[in-house]
């Protein structure tokens, strides 16, 4: 069984090596001649999985997206072929959630402007936006969600409109799938009407897809309200962000909020699970045995962290100025963008930190943020 596979998943190997022969190729510039003889094509974000990519080829029986997002991929194309498809949903929702989390506090600690207290609008109330309002709600932060098919659907928690949300929200995280038609469409969902609408002092974060946001008309609303503070993970046009629009943004980064270890790892796993089923064997691997140690075996506090110290322990997770400086430096070069991505150092989640302390009570909060083995 040929396996094709981009070359950016990591973990193929010790899941797939057993399965058959294993092909890495760049994901980016698949074309249908690497692709015409293989049975399995795993792939990430960047390929278009499409007819001009398969047609070509008539035996494949399964296509995995090691993603959440599955914008990039011809559902009904593989369909009409009867062709197996997954990708892996939650996969790195974790990785999000704490991507933005992290991202408010390094805003809350470069402005001196506290995020305990702030109201934060999620857009979106899926898996990225739900783990992100699970870290801010474990903190204590007031959150407002506003996702329209969830409330049509009959989901229990609270929602609001976008207009409320825009209206009364201190801080808006994205977290929708981007969307070209329909009544709930994203393409520009926050267009320049919408960003002028924000409150003064709003802070945006983007971590799900750049065209959710207008970036040019960003840019003009940017070059007039300074008070606006960007977190741009994402961007139109990738791999090619317009350069305008970087230095406008306080943390910029190259689509890595999903990249947490936990997160890649759990998205190749969901696919070898998948195709184990499809294939009738026994899964027999275990997604614990594919994370190495993490590097700190446990912080001992001396007492309940504020938000500076908050900030402290996030950061031996994930130290996100480092992405934001090898961004700054990189995105501009040739190939800089997916260069990032293919070196990126994967951050670990904040359960693969372990923290120590006496009174177990007053650090509850820690554990629902994600630390592990809070108290002792
Ligand atoms: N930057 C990164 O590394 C990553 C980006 N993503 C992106 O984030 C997107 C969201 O991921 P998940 O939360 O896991 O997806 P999800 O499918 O679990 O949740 C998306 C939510 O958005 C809602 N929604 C759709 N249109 C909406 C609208 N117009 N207004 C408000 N809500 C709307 C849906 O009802 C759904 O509940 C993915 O589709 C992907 O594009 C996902 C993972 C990593
Ligand atoms: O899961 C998604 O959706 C994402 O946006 C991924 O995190 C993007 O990562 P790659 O698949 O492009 O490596």
């Amino acid at each position: 069984m040929k396996i094709v596979v981009d070359e950016n998943m990591p973990y193929v190997e010790p899941l797939f090596g057993a399965l058959g022969e294993i092909i890495p190729v760049n994901g980016r510039t698949l074309t249908p001649e690497q692709v015409q003889d293989a049975d399995v094509l795993l792939v990430r974000s960047v390929t278009r999985v499409n007819a001009a990519l398969l047609d070509a080829n008539p035996k494949l029986k399964f296509v995995g997206s090691a993603t959440i997002g599955t914008d990039h991929v011809d559902l009904a194309y593989l369909a009409g072929r009867g062709i197996p498809f997954s990708n892996a949903p939650g996969c790195n929702a974790t990785a999000v959630g704490e991507f933005a989390f992290i991202a408010m506090l390094e805003l809350a600690a470069r402005f001196n402007s506290p995020l305990k207290g702030k109201v934060v609008g999620i857009v979106g109330a899926g898996n990225t936006g739900s783990a992100t309002a699970k870290c801010l709600e474990a903190y204590g932060i007031k959150v407002l969600l506003n996702d329209p098919i969830k409330a049509a659907e009959g989901d229990p928690r609270h929602f609001v409109s976008l207009e409320t949300l825009l209206h009364q929200a201190d801080i808006i995280s994205l977290h929708v799938p981007i969307t070209r038609t329909g009544e709930h469409k994203t393409l520009h969902l926050f267009d320049e009407a919408r960003l002028m609408s924000l409150k003064p002092n709003t802070w945006l974060v983007n971590c799900c897809r750049g065209d959710v946001i207008d970036n040019q008309a960003l840019i003009k609303v940017k070059q007039q309200w300074d008070d606006l503070k960007l977190v741009l993970d994402v961007w139109e046009g990738e791999p090619n962000p317009m350069p305008e629009l970087v230095p406008f943004a306080e943390f910029a980064t190259p689509h890595i909020a999903g990249y947490s270890l936990e997160g890649k790892a759990r998205g190749t796993f969901m696919l070898y699970q998948k195709l184990c089923e499809l294939l009738a064997i026994p899964v027999t691997k275990r997604l614990s045995e594919l994370l190495p140690p993490f590097h700190f075996k446990a912080v001992e506090l001396e007492q309940a962290p504020d938000e500076k110290a908050l900030l402290q322990l996030a950061r031996f997770v994930y130290d996100l100025r480092d992405d934001d400086a090898v961004f700054r430096n990189g995105f501009a070069r040739s190939n800089g963008f997916d260069t990032m991505r293919k070196n990126h150092k994967h951050r670990r989640e904040f359960s693969a930190l372990a923290l120590a302390y006496h009174g177990q009570s007053e650090v509850d909060w820690l554990s629902n943020l994600g630390f592990s083995g809070v108290g002792r």
